[in-house]
């Protein structure tokens, strides 16, 4: 029944408005049936079904500035939110003077949510995280250049809205070790624990030491990070 689904939505698919037929339809099929549609995970929008779980409080906010803008381009040509989540994060990269990232375009989003429980959680240690990653296909590098992206933000890794690689300068530190005050609200757990894993350290020490590799390696892990688990419009 599903894989059938799969092939139908993907051949007879021109545009949103189609596929959004196409799925209600093969869904009333398969409730009638009493099969359950088939959650998947990935790059597929899913998160604006998943904005009451706990992990996503605090994504609420930028989620408005994503939608107004999407309904702004939904009036010249329909953009999956996908596509939309994809794009606004390289853009937050480059104007805040990270990497340059090209996004291809045409994913297509979820009906459903996705599954719970798929996150990294803060709390895991250097191998619960580098296993977490793994079962998505991504290595220790990639772990480590992706992580580079708190750089952003409000977590003491230098200003919050430059997006270079004082993440990795700062991890070599330990400050959060230091008893000096605010020192111990900088980072995540799991940004500490990556500065305790020796491999993990040593991609630490290579991106803090130049910058140039940290912004090539990070913009192949985020493309390859939007891309993962995505389903492609036909063209
Ligand atoms: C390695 C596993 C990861 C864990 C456990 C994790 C967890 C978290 C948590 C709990 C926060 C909220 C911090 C707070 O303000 O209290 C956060 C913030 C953030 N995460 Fe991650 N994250 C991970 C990987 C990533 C990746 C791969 C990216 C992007 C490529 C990313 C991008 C961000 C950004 C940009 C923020 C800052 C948001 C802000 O302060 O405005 N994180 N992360």
């Amino acid at each position: 029944m599903i894989p059938v689904k799969v092939t139908l939505v993907l051949s007879v698919e021109e545009d949103l408005f189609l596929q959004l037929r196409c799925h209600l339809f093969f869904d009333f099929i398969a409730q009638q049936m009493g099969l359950k549609p088939m959650p998947q995970s990935g790059m597929n929008g899913s998160i604006i079904y998943e904005l009451d779980r706990f992990e996503n409080a605090g994504l609420k906010k930028s989620l408005k500035i994503v939608e107004k803008a999407k309904s702004e381009l939904d009036k010249i040509k329909p953009v999956s939110w996908a596509d939309m989540i994809a794009v606004s994060g390289a853009e937050a990269v480059s104007v805040c003077g990270g990497p340059i990232i090209p996004v291809q375009l045409g994913r297509m989003d979820s009906m459903v949510p996705d599954p719970e429980g798929k996150l990294p959680l803060e709390t895991l240690d250097a191998p619960g995280l580098k296993q977490c990653f793994l079962r998505k296909g991504f290595c220790t590098q990639e772990l480590v250049a992706l992580s580079g992206a708190h750089t952003l933000g409000g977590k003491g890794f230098g200003s919050p809205t430059v997006f270079d690689n004082s993440y990795y300068k700062i991890l070599l530190e330990k400050p959060w070790l230091s008893s000096a005050g605010m020192s111990s609200m900088i980072g995540l757990p799991s940004d500490h624990a990556l500065a305790e894993d020796d491999e993990c350290l040593r991609w630490i020490t290579i991106y803090a030491n130049d910058q140039k590799r940290f912004f090539e390696d990070f913009k192949n892990a985020y493309v390859k990070l939007v891309n993962s688990g995505a389903r492609w419009k036909s063209v």
